[in-house]
């Protein structure tokens, strides 16, 4: 903070019995100089303590509105796409939904593209992120209530059953354990090969039960924040708290919590600090409101056993590859709203599609449909699935990644 100014000498008025009337007059001429001197001296520091007054006001206004943004839960990050005059483009993060909304201020002259920033439910910019916030924003994924249901996820009713037990009753309804005397699961583990709907089970039963759903990936942590593993787990675990209820999704857990290998190597220590982050987050847990955790892994015999112990992950769910009555369901599911054939039997095109995962039946409904596309049509037949199946089949050899389990 800067010192105020040092306040100016007051003049002094010397006048003698002895002095001439002219004398006199000269000396009140010299002294009325230097009040008028003072006089100006004060009005400059006047003015400058005025302007600095303004200028703290802007900065309180300013601290203000983004304590008052801040206050607001439901804040959303898009990121800077075009800056105009007095008005950006914004591309909302999530959705990708672009929109162009007006920003006046100093914080409208700061914005630049690129920037990413966090906005209100009006789309009006309340804060732009540093890259600490920033880092906490890319490696988290965060929907307020995400817009899956159980009934998009096909084929997997024991799953969702166990899911919906282990996670949805203890927010829905707390008193029933502690009635039956019994903690909920701290935390539940789904374990199985990648695209067979992990991740939409956790969306699911955050939509259920109205919970904030924050999503972090394991893999990121360790591949693109280094060195800031740990304090993100923190800042998970803060951040569930300040949007209660909510479910933590931790995917590819796996890539925190694997067995420990024998190289000691630095990013190895990172590692396993992350993990050991992750475990004291959970270990500190007992009074855990209204948050549920969720770890998904496609790896599940690399995992270190010390995450599987009673009051971690202390509830395992399977979700495997879909068997034919699954993929039916996931054939259904996706080609609900496309214009079927007559001759697309979807019972027949489960049987022969065996080893497809929820996803890959996604992408094969898609495919079918730009083969139709291709061929002028709006009506989708049993060939353009067998190309499609053809197409995907070469693109798996290929070498697509195809999945360790
Ligand atoms: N059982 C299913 N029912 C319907 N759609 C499914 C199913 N499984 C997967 N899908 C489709 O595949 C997409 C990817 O699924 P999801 O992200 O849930 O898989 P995951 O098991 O979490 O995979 P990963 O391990 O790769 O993260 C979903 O968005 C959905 O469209």
């Amino acid at each position: 903070m800067s010192r105020s100014p040092s306040l100016p000498d007051r003049p002094t008025l010397d006048l003698d019995s002895d002095m001439s009337p002219d004398e006199r007059l000269a000396a009140l001429r010299d002294h009325y100089s230097a009040i008028l001197d003072v006089h100006d001296e004060l009005s400059d520091q006047l003015d400058a303590a005025r302007e600095r007054r303004r200028g703290l006001r802007e900065e309180v206004d300013q601290l203000q509105r983004e304590n008052d943004a801040l206050k607001t839960s439901s804040l959303y990050l898009a990121t800077v796409e075009e800056v105009g005059d007095g008005e950006v483009v914004l591309k909302q993060h999530g959705n990708n939904q672009e929109v162009l909304t007006d920003v006046g201020g100093p914080l409208g002259d700061s914005l630049e593209a690129g920037d990413r920033v966090a906005i209100n439910d009006s789309f009006a910019v309340q804060t732009v992120l540093d890259s600490e916030k920033d880092a906490r924003a890319q490696a988290m994924e965060v929907v307020e209530s995400p817009s899956v249901d159980y009934a998009d996820i096909g084929g997997l009713e024991e799953q969702t059953r166990e899911v919906r037990e282990a996670v949805e009753a203890p927010l829905l309804d707390p008193e029933q354990f502690e009635t039956v005397g019994i903690s909920p699961p701290t935390g539940v583990l789904l374990h199985g090969p990648p695209g067979t709907g992990k991740t939409m089970l956790a969306k699911a039963v955050a939509n259920q039960t109205d919970a904030t759903f924050i999503k972090m990936a394991g893999s990121e942590l360790v591949q693109k924040f280094i060195g800031e593993g740990a304090r993100l787990v923190r800042d998970l675990f803060e951040l569930a708290a300040e949007r209660e209820p909510a479910i933590i999704f931790i995917d590819e857990i796996d890539a925190i919590a694997s067995k420990r290998t024998e190289s000691k190597t630095s990013g190895d220590a990172e590692v396993q600090r992350t993990m050991m982050q992750l475990l004291s987050e959970m270990d500190g847990f007992d009074q855990r409101g209204d948050i549920s955790i969720i770890a998904a892994t496609n790896r599940f015999d690399m995992l270190d056993r010390a995450i599987l112990r009673p009051g971690r992950f202390d509830r395992l769910i399977e979700v495997p590859e879909p068997n034919a009555e699954g993929r039916h369901e996931i054939l259904k599911i996706h080609t609900g709203r496309m214009n079927l054939a007559d001759s697309v039997d979807l019972e027949a095109l489960a049987e022969d599609t065996e080893g497809f995962t929820g996803a890959e039946l996604e992408s094969l409904a898609t495919e079918a449909g730009m083969f139709a596309i291709r061929d002028e049509r709006t009506e989708i037949r049993r060939e353009d699935f067998d190309e499609a199946m053809a197409k995907i089949s070469s693109e798996e050899s290929a070498g697509t990644p195809i999945a360790f389990y």
